[in-house]
């Protein structure tokens, strides 16, 4: 299914004058343009656009050169080439004015992570340009001393709640959608001034239900960077962004690996990304395991790298919008009381039948969620294979629909294995059970007949060396071994 459009993309201002709250920055960027195209280039030939994220500043850039005409070549900072390039932009631009083409406008992202010998390198173009540059910056004390010095600056502010308000009940009202007045005034108030975050968030109330706002706002004040380096963690095929990312983030790496355990499957498309990508953060959760143990808290960084990079760089990412969801393990805590003891029958199921302790079991079910939201079919043996009730079902997979789906499906399996005779008694009771019916019927502990000679011998071996007596008449089911299952055994059974 092709997934959404971003809001923010989509509802990127294309003019100047639809900009919210920057009415000063905007005259300031006007007026520096104008001179430009007066022929008379400003003092400052370059512009350094700073202030928080969010607040409209590459949208200006943007929005600026199609009202004037310019061309926009976007250059980031902390790409290696960017002075190559600019140089390269900065002469061809001025032969390629003569010859008629679109004037160039060179716009550098990050102007706060440059480095300082590129700092040099780029003051020098900046005394050489025939074209205007425009920057940005979250930091502007960060952009290097040389480049601060050449260049005008125009501050973006916070937006305010109210401007915030009117941005979002616009795209609202583009979309044909309303939301609670009281919902949009708590994104508002969560965003922080950050009109993109604000947007990223209303898309994910919206189309994923107004009841996960509560879940998604309660996280928006503490773990507001961890939604962003998320984002861009999942955005990326640059191993060096994807580390660079989670940089500023206020997290442990044990937490941020959780977040990035539990949004991973909603990422890639293919299933070998998927467990390349587990493969990686697996490599980070055991030097986490080491460092823990050793006491070397260096592994940490080799741990951050795997789970930013080795993920980053996994395959091929699903495009446009991702949604990004606080760890479930984390939200259980928000849970209601019936949802707790769903939970909680859930778990002890798969404890038992997977002879898994709870903390795993816990981590096990986050996975049967990822499960029953991309395979139905995979979903509806794992019911029948844990024996969950409609409830439960309902309970992991998150949507009535679906679940029904899941439902239905798990049903029919159900009924095959009752044909054929490989239904151990107790799946009955998940579905529905005679009143009076209890234990396994005589049929269902009937072998296989297709069974092959080969595979009598080596299971009579393996009956064998199964210390424990049985009693008569009972049989195991062939993963109880004392050996603990995990999905991938399952996986690879089906
Ligand atoms: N002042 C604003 N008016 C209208 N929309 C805005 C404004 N600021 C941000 N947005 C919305 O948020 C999105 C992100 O804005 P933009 O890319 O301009 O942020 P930025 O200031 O460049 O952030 P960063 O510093 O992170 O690059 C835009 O696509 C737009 O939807």
């Amino acid at each position: 299914m092709p997934r959404e459009v971003p809001w923010v993309e989509k509802y990127r201002p294309r003019r100047l004058d639809e900009i919210v709250g920057q009415t000063k920055a905007i005259e300031q960027v006007k007026a520096w343009i104008g001179a430009w195209l007066e022929g008379k280039p400003p003092k400052k030939k370059a512009l350094i656009l700073a202030g928080p994220p969010g607040t409209g500043k590459t949208t200006t850039v943007y929005a600026l050169a199609r009202e004037y005409g310019f061309e926009v070549i976007e250059l980031n900072a902390s790409d290696e080439r960017t002075y190559e390039k600019i140089e390269r932009y900065v002469q061809a631009a001025y032969t390629m004015d003569i010859l008629g083409k679109r004037r160039k406008l060179i716009f550098l992202d990050e102007a706060d992570n440059i480095e300082p010998t590129g700092a040099r390198e780029i003051a020098k173009l900046i005394d050489r340009a025939r074209n205007p540059i425009i920057m940005s910056a979250n930091h502007y004390w960060e952009v290097p001393r040389e480049i601060r010095s050449r260049a005008q600056i125009v501050e973006y502010k916070r937006l305010t709640q109210r401007d915030i308000i009117k941005a979002l009940a616009r795209i609202l009202h583009h979309e044909g959608k309303r939301v609670p007045k009281e919902l949009l005034y708590d994104i508002a108030k969560h965003a922080g001034g950050d009109l993109r975050a604000a947007v990223n968030d209303l898309q994910t109330v919206v189309t994923g239900g107004v009841e996960d706002a509560a879940q998604v706002l309660a996280y928006r004040d503490t773990e507001k960077s961890v939604f962003q380096a998320l984002a861009q963690i999942f955005a990326t095929d640059n191993a060096k962004k994807a580390r660079m990312a989670t940089l500023g983030v206020d997290m442990f790496p044990h937490e941020l690996l959780q977040w990035i355990d539990e949004n991973l499957p909603y990422v890639y498309y293919k299933p070998e990304d998927i467990a390349r990508a587990y493969e990686a953060l697996s490599r980070a959760d055991i030097y986490l395991g080491r460092a823990q143990r050793t006491g070397n808290y260096g592994l940490w960084k080799y741990a951050t790298d795997m789970m930013t990079a080795g993920v980053a760089v996994a395959g091929v990412k699903k495009k446009g919008f991702v949604r990004i969801y606080p760890p479930k393990t984390i939200k259980l805590l928000t849970e209601s009381k019936a949802e707790r003891g769903l939970r909680d029958s859930v778990v002890k199921k798969i404890m038992s039948e997977m002879h898994m302790a709870k903390l795993e079991a816990l981590e096990t079910l986050n996975y049967l969620r990822a499960i029953f939201e991309n395979s139905a079919d995979v979903a509806a043996h794992f019911v029948v294979y844990l024996e969950l009730t409609e409830k439960e079902v309902e309970f992991i997979a998150g949507d009535r629909e679906r679940a029904r789906t899941i439902w239905a499906k798990s049903l029919n399996i159900h009924k095959k294995l009752k044909e054929r005779g490989e239904l151990e008694g107790h799946v009955e009771a998940a579905v529905e059970k005679e009143p009076g019916e209890t234990g396994p019927k005589e049929e269902a502990v009937e072998a296989p007949e297709e069974i092959s000679e080969e595979e009598l011998e080596k299971a009579e071996e393996e009956m064998e060396s199964v210390e424990e007596p049985k009693e008569s008449g009972k049989v195991d089911k062939p993963k109880k071994k004392g050996k603990q299952a995990t999905l991938f055994d399952f996986l690879g059974k089906k």
